[in-house]
């Protein structure tokens, strides 16, 4: 996997253009929020995770409007809440998440979570909203195989990305080769483990070895594995330095090595017991 810069972009299922890197934004308060996007946006960021249940994409909309650069050349995801799911009130939300980020479409809109007896209604409603021209992609979130199943028996599209839990401590690697397998593009949540990997021995060796940090080892290796990622940070430094990682390579053999941490550690819930 050779990616060279920030702006480097995968294409989705349906031709859509979405950058490797991004900026998250879970837990960046509406106060922070202008000046955490426009560092990324300066440094070269042109993507942004965020959600209805975050409770700053009116704040994510402003700091988008007042920067220099479009809209348009802003990647914005945003993820229905789970007590939105259903066919009428997911096109309901979805208004009112467009409304906040004063926008007319999303990039990408993604099902947060697989909640039980709703999920395939609510990806019904993703695929009228994708049918009528207002998001670019559509896909889920915390969606394990047989999530993915369900959606794929019933609905008319395969999600073109499955956002997950994913760090050296949780890999899922079957679930990343289904996802390959269906063209579905995998991307990574809590990729430092909200500050877990800090902690890790082998990450503390590498980072001596390749001269780099800890948090660029990892994200590093979320890029040459062909995840998407999307740190969070609301420091300019930090923000910097997670998108300091296309000027070296990590070995196979140190892939391995990380790939080896892996021991199915979830920070978040379990996606069946949601
Ligand atoms: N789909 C889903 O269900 C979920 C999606 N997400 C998405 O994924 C994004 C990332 O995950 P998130 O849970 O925020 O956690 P991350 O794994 O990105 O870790 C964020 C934490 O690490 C700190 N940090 C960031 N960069 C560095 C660095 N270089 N060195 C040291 N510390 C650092 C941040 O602190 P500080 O800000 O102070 O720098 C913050 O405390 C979210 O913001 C959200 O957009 C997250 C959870 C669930
Ligand atoms: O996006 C999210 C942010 O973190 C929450 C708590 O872990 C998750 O439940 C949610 O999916």
């Amino acid at each position: 996997m050779r990616i060279t810069d920030l702006k480097g972009t995968v294409e989705l299922a349906n031709g859509t253009r979405m950058p490797y890197l991004g900026l998250g934004v879970f837990q960046t308060p509406n106060n922070e929020i202008k000046n955490a996007v426009h560092a990324a946006l300066d440094f070269g960021y042109r993507h942004i995770d965020t959600a209805a249940f975050y409770e700053n994409e009116d704040g994510l909309g402003e700091a988008i409007k007042s920067h220099s650069i479009s809209r348009k050349e802003i990647f914005i995801t945003s993820k229905v809440w789970n007590t939105d799911q259903g066919y009428d009130e997911t096109i309901r939300a979805f208004g009112e998440s467009l409304k906040k980020l004063q926008t007319d479409y999303l990039d990408l809109y993604l099902v947060h979570w697989p909640i039980k007896g709703k999920y395939t209604d609510t990806w019904r409603a993703l695929e009228t909203l994708y049918e009528e021209g207002r998001i670019r992609a559509i896909g889920v979130s915390n969606f394990l195989q047989h999530h993915l199943e369900d959606v794929m028996a019933t609905g008319k599209i395969v999600p073109m990305v499955n956002q997950m839990e994913f760090h050296p401590h949780l890999v899922q690697q079957d679930l990343i080769d289904f996802c390959k397998k269906h063209s579905i593009q995998y991307e990574a949540w809590s990729p430092l483990m909200q500050g877990g990997i800090f902690e890790i021995d082998l990450l503390k060796d590498l980072s001596e070895k390749y001269s780099k940090s800890i948090a660029q080892i990892v994200l590093r290796w979320d890029l040459q594995k062909g995840v998407v990622t999307i740190p969070k940070s609301v420091k300019k430094n930090r923000i910097e330095e997670n998108a300091s990682i296309f000027d070296f390579e990590i070995s196979e053999e140190d892939m391995k090595k990380i790939d080896a941490l892996d021991c199915n550690e979830r920070i978040g819930p379990h996606p069946d017991k949601i």
